[in-house]
């Protein structure tokens, strides 16, 4: 294989930041072993022989398959030790992970769910990792919850990998989407999709139609008049997937377009959603306004939300950029 390298690409960026001390880089490649590593672990499928009895529940109240800890662990035993992080905060944990006190700290926080759409492993289908970097705010080495509660206009990276048919991880740090692929034999993630974009209009939708019945009016009228297809107000046919994995529904949209949705509807009223802010909602938001899409609970820009706690959820829309407006414009009539 030849190309260029997920590390010289980062090289390559961190020499055109102005002041970059390197620090930023050496946390990325350690993010990248970390991806690399679950990539196996993900792989190896039934062969780890850890599913079903040893199933516990997290902080959300869903069974946590096996391979949610282990991937957890991996992502933390990758990262703690480098000194380039404050803190770390895990879909996994309650509350943020304390690093310990023999390792130097940085100023990074990192938000990750360490494997997204898990309940896809034991069927063999995609599975990823999300992952948010933020800056730790200013002298704070030892950070709380509060320090973690930034807007998603603030994260100085944003990333995902998929386990898919092949591994691949999808980056921006605010400059443009790159998506690597995973050459094996080398064990180097090589540029292959740079400067992903997603095109404005699409004909494909992914939401959850299990849950119609309590969609709010506006999620409702989207999806009857996409369903009417040619003969309704659209005048054009639609397709729709659910994966039931958002990596992987994020990534066809940076590949081909399209608008991906988990909207408020009465039964998630309560917990204000269902996709998790600090390291679902606002990574996804970021790659994908970076690659020309939108993203919006459908009242308000994503990215925007002050969070107040690290488990939070919010509704998505996200995608092609005509459609989601097309949402919003329907929240508000
Ligand atoms: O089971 P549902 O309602 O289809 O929900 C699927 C959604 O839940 C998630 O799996 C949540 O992620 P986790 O697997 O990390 O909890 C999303 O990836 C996906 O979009
Ligand atoms: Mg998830
Ligand atoms: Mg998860």
């Amino acid at each position: 294989m030849t190309g260029i390298t997920i590390t010289q690409f980062i090289i390559e960026e961190q020499r055109q930041a102005k002041g970059a001390t390197g620090e930023f880089t050496l946390l990325l490649n350690d993010i990248v072993t970390a991806c690399k590593k679950i990539s196996l672990a993900v792989n190896k499928g039934a062969l780890l022989g850890t599913m079903g009895s040893l199933e516990s529940e997290n902080v959300q109240g869903e069974v946590q398959k096996q391979l949610d800890v282990i991937t957890n662990d991996i992502f933390i035993s990758s990262l703690e030790w480098s000194g380039h992080l404050a803190g770390m905060a895990s879909e996994e944990m309650e509350e943020p992970y304390e690093i310990p006190a023999r390792y130097p700290r940085g100023k990074y926080l990192i938000l990750f769910d360490p494997l997204d759409g898990s309940s896809n492993v034991n069927v063999n289908i995609s599975v990823g990792t999300i992952f948010s970097i933020l800056r730790a705010p200013e002298g704070v080495t030892h950070p709380k919850v509060e320090d973690f509660m930034q807007p998603g206009t603030q994260q100085v990276c944003a990333g995902y990998a998929l386990y898919g048919s092949s591994t691949m991880l999808v980056l921006t740090t605010g400059r443009g989407v790159n998506g690597f692929t995973l050459d094996r034999e080398v064990g180097e993630f090589y540029l292959t999709h740079p400067n992903m974009t997603i095109p404005a209009d699409t004909h494909e939708f992914a939401v959850n139609t299990s849950n119609q019945r309590h969609w709010e009016a506006p999620v409702q009228r989207y999806v009857e008049e996409c369903l009417k297809g040619k003969e309704g107000p659209r005048g054009r046919d639609f397709n729709m997937r659910w994966v039931a994995s958002m990596v992987a529904e994020v990534h066809r949209i940076l590949i081909r377009g399209g608008l991906f949705m988990y909207p408020l509807d009465s039964n998630l009223k309560e917990k204000g959603g269902k996709l998790r802010i600090m390291y679902e909602a606002n990574p996804m938001s970021m790659i994908v306004e970076q690659a020309g899409g939108a993203s919006s609970t459908g009242r308000e820009r994503i990215l925007d939300i002050q969070p107040s706690s690290l488990h939070q959820r919010v509704p998505v829309i996200l995608g092609s950029r005509n459609e989601v407006e097309r949402l919003v414009a329907y929240h508000k009539a």
